[in-house]
């Protein structure tokens, strides 16, 4: 092996061969290993004197960092800490957050990730993945090119306009592609050099950034329209002419263009939308669960969704999948559902809807017999007092919008009423679940999109399922690069979710949570793994020959922590 790709495909052979010096080894996220280089690798790469004199080991250096990261005192300056770790050694940051994954997430991820995107001018200092400005658009071949890049096999991109429940971020957005990416590989076991987050700078609508004089993004309104598309199919071309087999993965777009992209790209390369088709899996598997623990089969579960936007359609389309799967009509299985968004219950003939939402909208007939508050709009409040749901989701980013009356009233119909705020950071949950839990006193089943400590109630103490799709895009990731898969089908996503629920604690006890705990997330990722790319082998859509080859290829891709031993070779 060579140079500074080194690294690559290193995980199970056991010596590096590298030609950089030893300065350069120490510069290498990749490749530097601290005060970890043995006294040999000292002498062979003259690293006396450019390290200090300690020679330690992943151990020692794990509890120093432990102790360094506990006095930080707030969550932004951990998640600061974090990033720097990882610009300076890859295989520390990986080895710490795999050693305690309940601690290090909520830091490197959801929730704090979101301040680390609002805040991501205060904080940019090393190069990591690319910004694509709008105004390189000629350019974008040529910053490809670079051999650095030889043996990226997955993008994650985003255009920053839709960040969390954040909004429009801009250039900041990159905190997200670089956060998803870190779970590639701390849950997925994607090797860090095949990963490669991309930020499309298209410019910001939001006017604090443009006037903020230390904002890092391209100063200027958001590219829109025909402009935009043709910016985004110049990446997308210029991307297959680079690495003609990637996995590409869209993050936090906004509105219609989530949908869009999707629908144009996804028979033109491998790829798949993580807000749609991620957030789908891990939504259906958390449903699955509460069907086993309410016994209440899927084609009888009456479900609301409040926001019906990319990941409410998404996981309706599923949802709607599985419904099917249990015996339901189409058009029956389109009656479980009551998508509300911001002017209420979507009806037929409503203005301004999009296509993927029409699908989706009630009859006013379908209303008859209701008793409504209002003229106007029919609201959630409306729909859970007549509809009498099982299942309630939330994606619409509106704070505390799940109400106590609107929760009690839900309670009033259904003795295990599910709940999931899976709206993101934690600012933007749709109810607390201390809350959820107080006022069905503790009958919800509830799963959040960011995490939250456990509760107490009746002496009891009860933990919640952090429904995000963290569960679901790691193994996702894994299971389409080793099957080698050309395309990510619905019946891919629909695997991931089924693999999912098997794994659901309710299946050996009813009272149990929806999910495994996230500590379980780096276990989750095989099965995962496995059930994606043996669908993908059942519908041709893999690159490996069979079965047996895609066993092991996947065996032997997972990328593990650690320090393997560097042999300098002569020029
Ligand atoms: N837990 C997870 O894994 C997960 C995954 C994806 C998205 N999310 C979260 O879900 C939220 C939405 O994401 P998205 O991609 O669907 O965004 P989106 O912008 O595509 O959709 C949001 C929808 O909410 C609607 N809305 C806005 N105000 C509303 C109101 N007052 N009442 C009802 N509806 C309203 C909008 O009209 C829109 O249709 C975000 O907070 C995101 O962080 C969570
Ligand atoms: O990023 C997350 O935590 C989940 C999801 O992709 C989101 O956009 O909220
Ligand atoms: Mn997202």
């Amino acid at each position: 092996m060579d140079s500074s790709s080194a690294a690559a495909n290193s995980a199970k052979s056991e010596v590096v061969e590298t030609r950089l010096s030893g300065y350069d080894l120490l510069l290498h996220p990749g490749l530097n290993k601290g005060t970890a280089f043995t006294e040999e690798e000292r002498d062979a790469f003259a690293l006396h004197g450019l390290l200090p004199p300690h020679v330690g080991n992943l151990e020692d250096q794990l509890e120093r960092r432990m102790k360094a990261f506990d006095g930080e005192t707030n969550s932004f300056d951990r998640y600061n800490f974090m990033r720097n770790l990882q610009d300076s050694n890859e295989t520390l940051f990986y080895a710490l957050i795999t050693g305690n994954v309940e601690k290090f997430l909520p830091i490197v991820y959801t929730p704090t990730v979101g301040e680390g995107c609002q805040r991501f001018s205060e904080t940019w200092l090393k190069p990591r993945g690319l910004f694509i400005s709008y105004p390189n658009k000629k350019r974008i071949d040529q910053m490809l090119a670079d051999p650095r890049y030889d043996k990226v096999r997955c993008i994650v991109v985003s255009d920053g306009e839709r960040i969390l429940g954040l909004g429009d971020q801009g250039a900041g957005g990159m905190g997200i592609p670089i956060g998803k990416m870190a779970l590639y590989t701390a849950l997925g076991g994607v090797h860090p050099e095949h990963c490669l987050p991309v930020l499309l700078d298209v410019g910001t609508d939001n006017e604090d950034r443009l006037k903020d004089p230390i904002y890092i993004g391209w100063r200027s309104k958001r590219v829109r329209g025909q402009e935009y598309d043709d910016f985004v199919e110049a990446f997308v071309s210029a991307v297959k002419r680079r690495w003609p087999h990637i996995l590409l993965q869209w993050e936090d777009f906004a509105g219609s263009n989530a949908n869009r992209l999707l629908e144009r790209y996804r028979d033109r390369l491998c790829t798949f939308n993580d807000d749609i088709q991620g957030t789908a899996a891990v939504a259906t598997a958390t449903v699955l669960g509460a069907v086993q623990a309410t016994g209440i089969p899927m084609k009888e579960q009456r479900i609301g969704f409040l926001g019906f936007g990319s990941a409410g359609i998404g996981i309706a389309n599923l949802l709607l999948a599985a419904m099917k799967e249990d015996g339901l009509s189409d058009e029956d299985a389109h009656k479980q559902f009551y998508p509300v968004d911001r002017y209420g219950l979507i009806l037929a003939g409503q203005a301004g809807l999009r296509p993927d939402q029409v699908r989706y909208a009630r009859k006013k007939s379908d209303l008859a017999g209701w008793t409504l508050s209002g003229s106007e709009q029919v609201s959630l409040a409306d729909v859970v007092r007549n509809a009498k749901l099982t299942v309630l989701i939330g994606v619409s980013s509106q704070a505390g919008a799940f109400t106590e009356e609107i929760v009690r009233e839900m309670a009033k119909h259904t003795d295990r009423p599910a709940i999931f705020p899976l709206s993101n950071p934690t600012s933007k949950s749709e109810a607390t679940p201390a809350d959820l839990t107080k006022w069905t006193n503790g009958r919800a089943l509830i799963g959040t999109g960011s995490p939250f400590p456990p509760t107490e109630i009746n002496g009891k103490t009860v933990e919640f399922s952090q429904t995000n799709n963290s569960y679901i895009f790691p193994g996702l990731a894994l299971g389409i690069l080793t099957s080698r898969a050309k395309h990510v089908s619905d019946a891919m996503i629909m695997a991931a979710a089924k693999a999912l629920a098997a794994l659901s604690p309710t299946l050996k006890n009813k009272e149990a949570s929806l999910l495994p705990p996230i500590t379980d997330s780096r276990k989750v990722s095989l099965p995962v793994a496995e059930a994606v790319g043996q669908q993908a082998i059942a519908e041709g859509l893999a690159g490996v020959a069979d079965e047996k080859s895609f066993e092991k290829e996947l065996r032997e891709y997972v990328w593990e922590p650690v320090y393997r031993p560097y042999v300098r070779l002569n020029d």
